[in-house]
């Protein structure tokens, strides 16, 4: 894949969702379609963004016990999206479920620790670790589990990709560098996420809450 970029369309509307990825589909690798999406076009919204060309990243972070999750798994045949997000925390079992349930082209890739947690709101969930403690943790379950990679920041995937040379990266909680950061708390920039070992970059709101989402992708892929 050349271009790393897969932009996060966060919204429930299709028409705006199709709208922007049409503009900005030049610049970026893929399409991630999230919880806000899904809930609201379900299977056909996702086939729907897939006659765009691009891969489909379908992030909706699954975490259940094992046998709801493989079955949710099941459920979505058909869509065999690139790239399917479950949650590390979800423990061993759901993860290896997980990986057996999807079909053999698509990526399962664990979530290890939101990018909009820090120390603090670990400690308040009952998580002594600190992030980038809690990352590798989990960097290591869900490489024993036989799942593809896994979901953390840019503060942390260097030290993830040595712990798991052969994982695939994705990298959320990218902002250019005078980029607002929001809800986010562990943020890089693109070019760093990338140098750190990243695979992809996930990038939502820089890009489609931008008054041109296509200049600013452009902009965000000339940086890389
Ligand atoms: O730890 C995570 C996991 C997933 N995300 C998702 O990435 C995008 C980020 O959007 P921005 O607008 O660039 O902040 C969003 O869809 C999240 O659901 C994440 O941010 N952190």
């Amino acid at each position: 894949m050349t271009n790393r970029i897969f932009v996060a369309l966060d919204t429930p509307d299709m028409v705006r969702a199709r709208a922007i990825a049409q503009r900005v589909r030049h610049h970026v690798g893929g399409i991630k379609l999230g919880l806000e999406f899904f809930m609201a076009n379900g299977r056909h919204g996702v086939t729907e963004m897939h006659e765009l060309g691009l891969p489909i990243f379908l992030d909706l972070k699954l975490h259940d016990i094992p046998n709801t999750v493989a079955k949710a798994i099941q459920a979505l045949r058909g869509l065999d999206p690139a790239i399917l997000t479950v949650h590390a925390s979800g423990g061993r079992a759901m993860l290896e479920d997980a990986k057996a349930a999807a079909p053999l082209g698509t990526k399962v890739v664990a979530v290890t620790t939101l990018t909009s947690l820090d120390a603090n709101d670990l400690k308040t969930i009952g998580c002594a670790n600190a992030p980038h403690e809690q990352v590798l943790r989990l960097t290591d379950l869900a490489r024993e589990s036989g799942v593809d990679g896994i979901v953390c920041s840019g503060e942390e995937v260097a030290a993830a990709h040595k712990l798991w040379p052969k994982g695939f990266f994705v990298v959320p909680g990218v902002r250019p560098a005078d980029g607002e950061i929001g809800d986010q708390k562990r943020v890089v920039t693109p070019r760093a996420a990338l140098d750190a070992g990243a695979s992809i970059l996930v990038i939502g709101r820089p890009i489609t809450a931008a008054s041109d989402p296509d200049a600013a992708a452009r902009a965000i892929s000339a940086t890389l």
